[in-house]
């Protein structure tokens, strides 16, 4: 089918989204037919779903109900590599602050939201489909660092009238997220009978800290013959994902894409490369993409708990013995952080073509 240019289909003016804008058509946004989604955004699987984790009895008192809070946790994240959790105390009023605040930023016209444009080399900044990193992705963002001067002088470009409010929403939401994401891994660590630190000691404290990009994906006509994400992996060590109640977040589990059902109240936590790699391979990151309907725009945030870039990053002592080898030679996190931004295009497992790229 040829795609129509833009006009007005459901209710939704395409033109006036920021994707059709200037010489952008919708041929810009049509990927190869290989690389189509094979599951509509909605279409759950109630029988086979992301497992759900109550961290509430993780932090329970009891002993038997911690220690079997602590089991659920393991199975989940090593079967999976994804899982939602419910009753994780952080207060919905700054996720939602977060969540108006961007559907907000937005709203601002194109030439405005560009004044915060990525810059080459950095992952920081504002970035839509047909002309970003994310070449072809129906999908806009913006990207905010953990580090306090870098996030404010985005916002100040972008839009300086309402600096310190929203200087305040992106970093209580980076703050409340960046110690949950903490409690994870270290709970994460201990289920495997290791020091609680083994994992979280390697969370970046300076320079390129914790990020959150809020991600904005609207209606789109041909959702069947594009994405808002391709298939990856993310290179860190969890991330922690905020959806509204749209959908559109599948995963790929035994070659089977499954739709996560957003459910309100609870978050969507994934096992990133590097908590594979520390993990000598127990938790595996899994891929995952973004997949559009043409009726609803989504708002997702994406927490990152980010590595130290200078980390030596190399399998717990704890999980290495004669019968279980180390996994994967130790790397550099900026290494590989480089290295799968530059090869982001092809879509892959960056994990898996590393060792290859770098004996090459
Ligand atoms: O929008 C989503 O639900 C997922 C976002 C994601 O996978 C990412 O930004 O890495
Ligand atoms: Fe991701």
């Amino acid at each position: 089918m040829a795609p129509t240019q833009g006009g007005t289909q459901g209710g939704v003016d395409y033109k006036l989204t920021t994707f059709l804008q200037g010489s952008l058509t919708l041929d810009d946004y049509v990927w190869s037919q290989e690389e189509w989604p094979k599951v509509a955004y909605n279409d759950y699987n109630d029988e086979d779903t992301v497992p759900i984790i109550d961290i509430s009895l993780l932090r329970s008192e009891d002993a038997a109900t911690r220690s079997k809070g602590l089991k659920d946790l393991m199975e989940a994240a090593r079967e999976w590599g994804f899982f939602r959790l419910v009753n994780h105390g952080v207060l919905s009023d700054v996720t939602e602050k977060l969540e108006s605040d961007g559907k907000e930023l937005f709203a601002l016209p194109l030439e405005q939201k560009k004044k915060a444009v990525r810059l080459p080399e950095s992952i920081i900044g504002y970035y839509f489909g047909a002309e970003s990193v994310f070449s072809k992705a129906w999908l806009e963002a913006f990207h905010f660092s953990g580090d306090k001067e870098v996030t404010d002088n985005m916002i100040r470009q972008v839009s300086p009238e309402n600096f310190n409010e929203l200087s305040a929403s992106v970093h209580n939401y980076i703050d409340a997220y960046q110690k949950l994401a903490i409690e994870v891994v270290e709970l994460m660590a201990i289920a495997l009978g290791l020091e609680p630190s083994t994992f979280s000691k390697y969370t970046a404290t300076k320079g390129d800290k914790s990020t959150v990009r809020v991600c904005y994906y609207p209606p789109c006509p041909q959702p069947q013959q594009t994405l808002g994400q391709r298939p990856h992996a993310d290179p860190i060590l969890i991330t922690i994902v905020h959806q509204d109640d749209v959908g559109g977040l599948q995963i790929l589990k035994n070659n089977r894409w499954i739709a996560v059902k957003p459910e309100p109240g609870t978050v969507v936590v994934n096992v990133g490369d590097t908590l594979q790699v520390l993990s000598n391979d127990i938790y595996p990151s899994v891929q995952h993409q973004v997949v559009l309907n043409s009726e609803r725009s989504r708002l997702s945030m994406a927490f990152f708990l980010i590595p130290e870039a200078n980390a030596l990053i190399v399998p717990a002592k704890g999980l290495v013995d004669d019968e279980h080898p180390v996994r994967h030679p130790p790397f550099i996190y900026r290494d590989y952080r480089k290295s799968y931004g530059e090869r982001r295009a092809v879509g892959k497992s960056h994990l898996e073509s590393f060792y290859t790229l770098k004996d090459a």
